[in-house]
C-alpha cells in the first residue's frame, strides 16, 4: 500500500475561507477579531511561527499586535501585561509563546490570561471543560488535527487511536478529543515498554515525540492513519517530523506531511478560536 497524503495545507486554507466569511460579517455589527501575541526573548523557532500567525490574522482581516519582550523580563512584568490585555475589549484572544524562560512560572502565566480570551485553549478551565464536553476554546494543535481527518472523510467512532507524548499542549488533549468522538484511546509516552506492541494496534497513530523520524515502518500497521505533529530539524538542518516518512508512507494508509500538515491547521484553529472568541464577545454585550 501506498499513503494517501493528508494535505494539511490546503485542508488549511479551506478553513479559513470560512472564517474570512464570519469575520467579514463580525466586522458588519462593529466587531473586528483581534489577537495579541506576546514573545518573550529571540527564539528563532518561535519568531517563524509568530510571523506566520501575524501574516494568517491579517490575511482574514483580522486584527494582530505582537508585543515583544526581553528574555530577562519578570514574571511581575509578563503578568501586568497580561491584566492589561484582559482588560482591552479590542483583544478577543492573547496567546503568549511557549517556552517561557526558566525564571518565569509557565502555569501562573497560563492562569493569568482571562478564560475568556484564551484561544490557545491552555488554561485550565477551559481544559476542564473540554474534558467534560463543555464550550470551551479547544488547543489549536489538537482541533486542527479532528478537523483533517473530518475534511478527509475518516471515521472515529470505536477506532483504536495511539498517541506518542503526553504534553499538555498536545499528547494528553488530542487523545481526551479523540475520546470525546468515540474512540478507544492509548498514551504511550518514555517510560512505556514496548512501544512497537503498542503502536502496531493503532488504527490511527499521532506522533508528538519531538525526535525526528522517531516512528519506524516496524510501529505501523499496514493501511494505519499515520498523523506526525513533529517539528524538528534534522541534522541537515530541514524540517522534519517524527515520523520517517518515506518508509512508513509505504505502509500506511493515510499520512499527514511535514511541513504542510499539521502545521498550518495549528494556525488556522487559532484564527477561528479567536474569531469564536469575537463572536461570544457579542453576546455579552
Ligand atoms: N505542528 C504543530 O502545530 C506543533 C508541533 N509541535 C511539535 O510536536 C512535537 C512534540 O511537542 P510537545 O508535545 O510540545 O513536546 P514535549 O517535549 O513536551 O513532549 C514530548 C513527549 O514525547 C514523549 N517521549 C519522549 N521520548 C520518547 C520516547 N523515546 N518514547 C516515547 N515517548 C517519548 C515524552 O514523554 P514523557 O512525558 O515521559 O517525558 C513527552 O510526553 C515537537 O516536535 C514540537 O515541535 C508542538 C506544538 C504544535
Ligand atoms: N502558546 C503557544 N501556542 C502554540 O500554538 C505554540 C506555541 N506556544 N509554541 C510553539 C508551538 C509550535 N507551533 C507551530 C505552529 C505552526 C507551525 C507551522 O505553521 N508549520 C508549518 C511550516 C513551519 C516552517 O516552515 O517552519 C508547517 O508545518 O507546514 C508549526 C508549529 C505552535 N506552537
Amino acid at each position: 500500500m501506498t499513503a494517501q497524503i493528508i494535505n494539511g495545507k490546503e485542508i488549511a486554507e479551506k478553513k479559513r475561507v470560512e472564517i474570512a466569511e464570519e469575520v467579514i460579517r463580525l466586522k458588519n455589527l462593529g466587531v473586528t477579531p483581534g489577537l495579541a501575541v506576546i514573545l518573550v526573548g529571540n527564539n528563532h523557532a518561535s519568531r517563524t511561527y509568530v510571523r506566520n500567525k501575524e501574516k494568517a490574522c491579517h490575511e482574514l482581516g483580522m486584527n494582530s499586535i505582537l508585543i515583544e519582550m526581553q528574555e530577562e523580563v519578570s514574571e511581575e512584568e509578563l503578568l501586568a501585561k497580561i491584566a492589561e490585555l484582559n482588560e482591552t475589549p479590542d483583544i478577543h484572544g492573547i496567546l503568549v509563546q511557549l517556552p517561557l524562560p526558566k525564571h518565569i512560572d509557565e502555569k501562573k502565566v497560563i492562569e493569568s490570561i482571562s478564560p475568556s480570551k484564551d484561544v490557545d485553549g491552555f488554561h485550565p478551565i477551559n481544559i476542564g471543560r473540554m474534558m467534560t464536553g463543555q464550550n470551551a476554546f479547544l488547543p489549536c494543535t489538537p482541533y486542527g488535527i479532528m478537523v483533517l481527518l473530518e475534511e478527509t472523510g475518516i471515521s472515529i467512532p470505536g477506532k483504536h487511536v495511539v498517541v506518542v507524548g503526553r504534553s499538555n499542549i498536545v499528547g494528553k488533549p488530542v487523545g481526551q478529543l479523540f475520546l470525546n468522538q468515540d474512540a478507544t484511546v492509548t498514551y504511550c509516552h518514555s517510560k512505556t515498554k514496548d512501544l512497537p506492541l503498542h503502536t502496531n494496534q493503532a488504527d490511527i497513530l499521532v506522533a508528538a515525540v519531538g525526535i525526528p523520524n522517531f516512528i519506524k515502518a516496524e510501529h505501523v500497521k499496514d493501511g494505519a492513519v499515520i498523523i506526525d505533529v513533529g517539528i524538528n530539524r534534522n541534522e541537515a538542518g530541514k524540517l522534519c517530523g517524527d515520523v520517517a516518512f518515506d518508509e512508513v508512507a509505504k505502509k500506511a494508509g493515510y499520512i499527514t506531511p511535514v511541513p504542510k500538515g499539521v502545521g498550518p491547521m495549528t494556525i488556522t484553529m487559532l484564527m477561528y478560536n479567536t474569531v469564536k472568541s469575537a463572536a461570544e464577545s457579542l453576546n455579552r454585550d
